[in-house]
């Protein structure tokens, strides 16, 4: 009998897809798409809500690639621009091949929880069948016991979808089980080719990267109701003349100009501060994450505006791009 000759070993199949991570305000979405990708490109907060764009990062790895829409947070709407975003995220939950459901470890499952398991339900009884992988976020801040029995709470709340693809427990600030989710969220795209370059992290135009950095340093410390009555739009990114170098390499100065709406006089008076000093802060702030976004010097103009109960009215919401 000859012996058998051995089977050449077998290449892996190339995979690649779009993955979206929901879950309620504040269940460590954009942080856990940072720890994903790598490198810093959704914006995180202290502060619940404040991811209002489609963000995505992309996992580049030799047998795949992963693109990451990181939406805003399901919630139930109160106003207008409630319903834009709930709209926005049903869109984005029908168009992906995977979805990674975030919940807290340090929070039980509660109502809005259940809310978002009700909405996943009818997406994976719909035409798509899209998976969806229950992900236990921040399991760094619980005991085993704890999350032994948060891992059972969200095992049962699978039950009325015909259960999860998978459940993992992760911590995107330990970098604990990261590349678990990863290896899970790729096993469950579809054969294909890379979607995007090699090396590209985000497709956001920058003028929306720009707009969420001010936004992010203008609700750094602000404790009031800030965060729902803020928007920000950048009117022009400029290049300034006669500032640049070619021979050297150096890029032009570059004149960035910012409008910050908010709803109410006094919340105006709130993002500027006695004598302004409140806003040339955020200013400084946010003027060091564009800078090293844009790879070069930048002058930030921002002005504060009042657009009176601009989350209810159509027309300005257009305006600002919702
Ligand atoms: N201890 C710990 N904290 C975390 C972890 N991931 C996120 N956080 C914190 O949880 C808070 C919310 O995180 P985000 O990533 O902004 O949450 P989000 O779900 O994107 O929030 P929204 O934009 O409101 O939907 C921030 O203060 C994070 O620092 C984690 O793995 N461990």
């Amino acid at each position: 009998m000859s012996p058998a000759t051995p089977k050449p070993p077998q290449q892996p199949e190339h995979r690649s897809g779009f993955a979206c991570l929901v879950g309620r305000p504040n269940a460590g979405k954009s942080t856990l798409t940072n720890a994903l990708v790598g490198q810093k490109v959704a914006i995180t907060s202290g502060r619940p809500q404040t991811t209002r764009h489609t963000v995505r990062g992309i996992v580049h790895r030799d047998d795949a690639q992963l693109v990451l829409v990181d939406t805003p947070g399901l919630h139930r709407p109160r106003t207008l621009l409630g319903e834009r975003l709930n709209d926005l995220v049903r869109g984005t939950l029908t168009e992906v091949d995977v979805i990674a459901f975030c919940l807290p470890a340090d929070q039980k499952v509660g109502p809005g929880d259940k809310f978002i398991a009700n909405e996943l339900a009818e997406v994976r009884r719909g035409r798509h069948r899209t998976p969806v992988v229950a992900v236990v976020t921040k399991s760094d801040v619980v005991d085993r016991a704890t999350l032994a029995a948060h891992l059972v709470a969200v095992d049962r709340l699978g039950e009325q979808g015909g259960g999860w693809a998978d459940i993992v427990p992760v911590s995107a600030q330990d970098d604990f089980q990261v590349d678990v989710l990863t290896d899970v969220l790729v096993g469950l795209l579809p054969e294909g080719p890379d979607l995007y370059p090699d090396g590209e992290l985000t497709d956001e135009p920058e003028a929306i990267m720009v707009a969420e950095l001010v936004r992010e340093a203008a609700l750094e410390g602000v404790r009031d109701e800030l965060p729902h009555s803020l928007a920000v739009q950048v009117e022009e990114i400029l290049p300034r003349e006669g500032t640049g170098d070619e021979a050297s390499g150096r890029p032009p100065l570059l004149d960035v100009r910012v409008n910050l709406f908010v709803e109410r006089d006094s919340q105006k008076a709130i993002v500027i501060g006695r004598g302004g000093s409140r806003l040339r802060h955020v200013g400084t702030q946010a003027r060091h994450g564009i800078e090293a976004l844009l790879g070069a010097r930048v002058y930030l103009d921002l002005h504060v505006k009042v657009a009176k109960d601009w989350q209810r009215d159509p027309k300005q919401l257009h305006r600002l791009g919702f």
